[in-house]
């Protein structure tokens, strides 16, 4: 293979054209052992996830994990996967954000959306955005809240690609959004509107988040600060106690200790404490996908039953929302000022 990819064919307009390209997490192509496994791979090979060493790491991943846990999560993936469109709920509602904010943007702000790991690749996208005459680029990870693993390496495998071109187009990196006012007014909108559809009052709202390693914390990640910055914002748009709407943080892998409280042992104990009605909320997700409505919306569910509690609710993410397009419009339109004349 060469090393440089071709120069995009279409000339760049002399005015030049900004594109937009959102950059998703990705997630496997079927539910099947192989997909799930080439995934998991390619997402557990990135030494932004996992620091270990590779020497030591890779014999570890190629036997204890990739042996059985593509069988466990392609039956999580199959319980959720969209059937409708055969793709996992994450690719579909990354598409419907791109597909909308294009609209709003119009054809002379072309929008791509691309995946860390698996397909569409970012390299892909970029690729579409530079034949479509784009020689500056926003991108934009659709990670409310700054992680090194989550944010950074989707900026790392936009670099990568860039590293193979012969012409780069110029790029600007969107911060993450942990308390933009319109991400809090679309998260409290979403809790109001739940809440009156609910056939019960829930006695607690647990905002669960996906964790983090505790070493990468103590290493500067500094995505916990982050995650209080949404909770924090997001109490005082609904005017919520502290106790009202705890965090919590979910997704633990492997044997390290992860940032507490952990949401599943929080959510056990509470029909103990009296609390046998809860609605959760998952801000650290923009899209919903197998951590929020596998583990969250039906293991932590039987879980709660299990230990005693009633009614249990699960707070739908913005996904391809009005108020998660209007988030990412604003996103991208600030940036484009960046870039004006
Ligand atoms: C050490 C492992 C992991 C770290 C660190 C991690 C951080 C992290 N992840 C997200 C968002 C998502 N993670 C998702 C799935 C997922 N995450 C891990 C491991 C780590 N995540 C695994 C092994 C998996 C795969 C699923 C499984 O087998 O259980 C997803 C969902 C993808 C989908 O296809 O639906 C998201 C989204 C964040 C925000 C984060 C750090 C802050
Ligand atoms: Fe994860
Ligand atoms: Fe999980």
């Amino acid at each position: 293979m060469k090393f440089f990819h071709k120069t995009p064919g279409i000339p760049v307009p002399a005015s030049g054209r900004t594109g937009v390209l959102l950059i998703n997490l990705g997630t496997p192509d079927d539910t099947g052992y192989f997909s799930v496994r080439r995934y998991l791979r390619e997402f557990l090979s990135d030494r932004r996830v996992i620091e270990a060493p590779p020497a030591i790491w890779q014999p570890i991943l190629h036997t204890a994990i990739l042996s059985r846990r593509p069988f466990r999560s392609g039956e999580a993936y199959a319980r959720i996967w969209d059937k409708k469109t055969n793709e996992s709920p994450l690719r579909v509602y990354t598409r419907g954000q791109a597909e909308k904010l294009a609209e709003r943007l119009g054809p002379e702000t072309p929008v791509e959306w691309g995946m860390r790991y698996g397909q569409p690749s970012v390299q892909e996208a970029l690729s579409k955005l530079m034949d479509r005459g784009c020689d500056r680029v926003i991108a934009l990870p659709l990670y409310p809240q700054y992680s090194a693993t989550t944010t950074a390496t989707a900026n790392d495998q936009l670099f990568r690609a860039l590293m193979r071109l012969r012409r780069q187009p110029a790029i600007h990196t969107v911060p993450s959004f942990a308390d933009h006012p319109l991400y809090v007014e679309g998260l409290a909108k979403s809790v109001r509107e739940t809440l009156e559809g609910l056939a019960f009052k829930p006695q607690m709202i647990v905002a669960s988040f996906h964790g983090l390693p505790e070493s990468c914390v103590n290493a500067g990640d500094n995505y916990p600060q982050e995650c209080e910055r949404t909770i924090v914002a997001l109490r005082k748009a609904l005017d919520f106690h502290d106790e009202q709407m705890p965090l919590t943080y979910q997704s633990r892998f492997g044997p390290m200790e992860w940032i507490k409280p952990y949401t599943a042992p929080f959510v056990e104990a509470l029909p103990g404490q009296g609390i046998h009605r809860i609605a959760v909320i998952m801000p650290g997700f923009l899209c919903d996908c197998i951590e929020t409505l596998d583990e969250i919306g039906n293991e932590l569910r039987e879980t709660f039953i299990h230990a005693g509690g009633e009614e249990f609710a699960l707070i739908p993410c913005l996904n391809d929302s009005t108020p998660a397009v209007d988030l990412l419009e604003s996103l991208s339109r600030q940036a484009l000022k960046g870039w004006a004349e």
